[in-house]
């Protein structure tokens, strides 16, 4: 079943003197449980889109629906992990985990539990009373997971959430945030330029190209990739060869967009 629709989605941005048109007629579906990667060059129109479809901004034509409801503004069922992990550095990590049943009042100590069950699913149990500053960025990110699964989202958004992160390290993140998305059910959408992530983590992959961002093609990720974790799908021969259609697709619309 589609838990998310974005319809005919064309977006303009306008300043004083002038317009863009950041995105032109997009329609996409995403599968309850499905893992989807949005992949394209710099200024394609990812973030534009995942903010549509988060609601953030409203589009200037077209709609988008998260279990047949119009989304018009942001949903308490969407949670996001972005690049930069905004923990609040004066809160400890279980508080910083436990902010949004805070906010919304709704912390009880099921909630707490949970917060401390997620912990130790990231490996983090050591480190609850901690603060931000004494944790490594891979460390820092798994709490922004825990953050945003903590408040059980039917749908995460995933912008760019390893990019700021060493070689090593987002492998590792990787299969952390695969296993636990499959362990917990969730529907996700990842922003990436990396074709790499992209193809070890989705089921499904969105290219992109710019000027306007409208999407290229769509790529199916064989079945034996999907049953791996991204590590070990890395090494597949049929990653190899999605990899290079992926990588032959971007070179010719970069070679179409500067020809
Ligand atoms: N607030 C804004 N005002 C005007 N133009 C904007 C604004 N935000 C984005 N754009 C333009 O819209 C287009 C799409 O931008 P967007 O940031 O969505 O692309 P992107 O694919 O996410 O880029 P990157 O990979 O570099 O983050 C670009 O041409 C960009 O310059």
């Amino acid at each position: 079943m589609s838990l998310l629709k974005g319809k005919q989605l064309t977006h303009y941005y306008f300043n004083t003197s002038n317009y863009t048109k950041a995105l032109e007629n997009i329609s996409l579906s995403v599968e309850e449980g499905a893992f989807i990667s949005l992949l394209g060059p710099s200024g394609c129109g990812k973030t534009t889109l995942l903010s549509i479809l988060a609601g953030i901004i409203e589009p200037t034509f077209g709609k988008v629906t998260l279990n047949e409801k119009n989304v018009t503004e942001t949903q308490s069922e969407m949670g996001y992990m972005l690049q930069q992990d905004y923990l609040f550095p004066w809160k400890k990590i279980i508080d910083n985990v436990l902010i949004g049943p805070k906010i919304r009042k709704t912390l009880d100590n099921q909630t707490i539990e949970k917060a401390k069950q997620l912990l130790k699913d990231i490996g983090l149990s050591s480190v609850i009373d901690a603060y931000p500053s004494s944790l490594s960025g891979g460390m820092r990110q798994r709490v922004a997971l825990a953050r945003t699964l903590i408040t059980d989202p039917s749908l995460l958004l995933l912008d760019e959430p390893f990019s700021a992160l060493d070689f090593q390290t987002k492998l590792k993140l990787e299969d952390l945030v695969s296993a636990l998305l499959k362990q917990y059910h969730k529907t996700s959408i990842l922003v990436t330029h990396d074709i790499g992530e992209a193809i070890a983590m989705s089921d499904q992959i969105y290219v992109m190209n710019a000027n306007p961002g409208r999407i290229h093609q769509q790529f199916e990720v064989p079945i034996e990739l999907r049953q791996l974790s991204p590590f070990d799908a890395r090494k597949h021969a049929k990653y190899q060869h999605l990899f290079d259609r992926i990588w032959e697709e971007l070179n010719q619309l970069e070679s179409t967009s500067i020809g």
